[in-house]
């Protein structure tokens, strides 16, 4: 069942949670809707749910508007961050749940039930725990239950939110590997809520990212990492050094180094994002830092702290005579944090308190709220 989102706005008093959204979820693909705290992922989710409704615009599943279908009959299966199991029932009578509910004339036989509760059982690996109550399982256990028992009445649709939000770092990795697995083994239409980016990039085939309640971008989790459409995007998605300087007839100087933007039109005051990794460093010696014609062509910058962690060292440094600013924050944050290898890092010998030259390969620039 594909999902289309029509200009759905959605204000709770004076505060706009959704400003007219629109989206479309192609019948089988699995989403996940991406933004910090606020941004509105989970009202989105309700509307699409029939849970909440909007104030302007529509929900259609496959072509039909659901503006008047009632929840339940919107064929769609949730699971929640706390999805409450009912704790007096075992995890057979759970899954179990919403075909004993149907009314008799559509609910299955009581060997049909079986059938098909051992089978959804099986399919989240838990089959050996049939008997047991919620409280004698982990956490992911639990979630996994709780993804069995939506999927007994077959959704069309499948709304996940924070599923795995309330779980252990590596229990939720285990989980999300899962979920992509069991995802291409049913390819039910998809929909799932998370403020964890690692998340959603590895798990989902598009990523929706949302910012106060608008969409700043969708794409593929390559798409939206290459090419962050905004700077809201590329802050969000990993981590990231955020330079200030000055666009001038096409070119951008950031700490004296000089990039080309490629366009032309463009004056103002611009800012150049570089993942760590994008990042080069050497040794500094006398002039390292300035290419054939005399320019800089690198930042001349103190190491302050290196945290080298199995294969990755992440540098800390600080400008000699910078103005970078930390991402997300509005007060001055001096430190540069580059990524090299923990090989390079033992091959040039480094010791805090170093002077290093660190020269960006790669930037994206945007100049006064427009890329370029
Ligand atoms: N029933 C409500 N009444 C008033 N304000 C609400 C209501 N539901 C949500 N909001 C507000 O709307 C905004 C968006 O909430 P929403 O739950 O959609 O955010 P979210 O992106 O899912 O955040 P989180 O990741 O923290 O769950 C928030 O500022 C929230 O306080």
């Amino acid at each position: 069942m594909s999902i289309e989102i029509k200009n759905v706005s959605k204000t709770f008093g004076d505060f706009h949670a959704l400003k007219d959204v629109s989206l479309h979820v192609e019948s089988g693909e699995l989403i996940a809707l991406l933004g910090p705290s606020g941004c509105g992922k989970t009202t989105l989710l309700r509307i699409i749910a029939g849970l909440e409704s909007a104030d302007r615009g529509a929900v259609l599943f496959s072509g039909r508007d659901t503006t008047n279908v009632h929840v339940r009959e919107r064929q769609v299966g949730f699971v929640f961050q706390h999805y409450a199991l009912f704790r007096h029932m075992t995890v057979f009578d759970n899954v179990a749940f919403g075909l004993n509910v149907r009314p008799r004339s559509q609910r299955p036989s009581k060997a049909q039930i079986r059938e098909k509760v051992m089978s959804l059982l099986k399919l989240v690996q838990l089959d050996w725990l049939a008997d047991r109550f919620p409280s004698q399982l982990s956490g992911g256990q639990r979630q996994r239950i709780a993804l069995a028992r939506a999927l007994a009445v077959e959704p069309q649709v499948l709304l996940l939110d924070e599923p795995f939000g309330a779980l252990d770092a590596k229990v939720r990795k285990e989980l999300r590997r899962w979920l992509r697995r069991l995802h291409e083994e049913l390819h039910v239409t998809s929909i799932f809520v998370t403020h964890d980016q690692e998340e959603a990039l590895e798990v989902a085939d598009r990523v929706v990212v949302m910012n106060r309640g608008q969409i700043e971008q969708v794409g593929s989790p390559q798409e939206v990492w290459d090419n962050p459409a905004s700077p809201f995007v590329y802050g969000f998605l990993g981590d990231v050094n955020l330079f200030h300087g000055r666009a001038q007839n096409g070119d951008v100087s950031i700490e004296g180094i000089q990039l080309k933007t490629g366009d032309a039109s463009q004056n103002g005051d611009a800012f150049a994002y570089v993942r760590p990794h994008e990042l080069d460093v050497e040794r500094y010696s006398p002039g390292a830092e300035l290419n054939a014609e005399g320019q800089p062509r690198g930042i001349v910058a103190r190491l302050d702290r290196a945290i080298v962690v199995g294969p990755l060292a992440r540098l800390e440094l600080i400008a000699e005579n910078g103005s970078k600013e930390a991402d997300n924050t509005s007060a001055a944050d001096p430190i540069i944090e580059a990524q090299i290898s923990a090989e390079r890092y033992a091959e040039l010998g480094l010791r805090e308190g170093d002077t290093l030259v660190v020269t960006p390969r790669r930037a994206r620039v945007f100049v006064e709220g427009t890329s370029a």
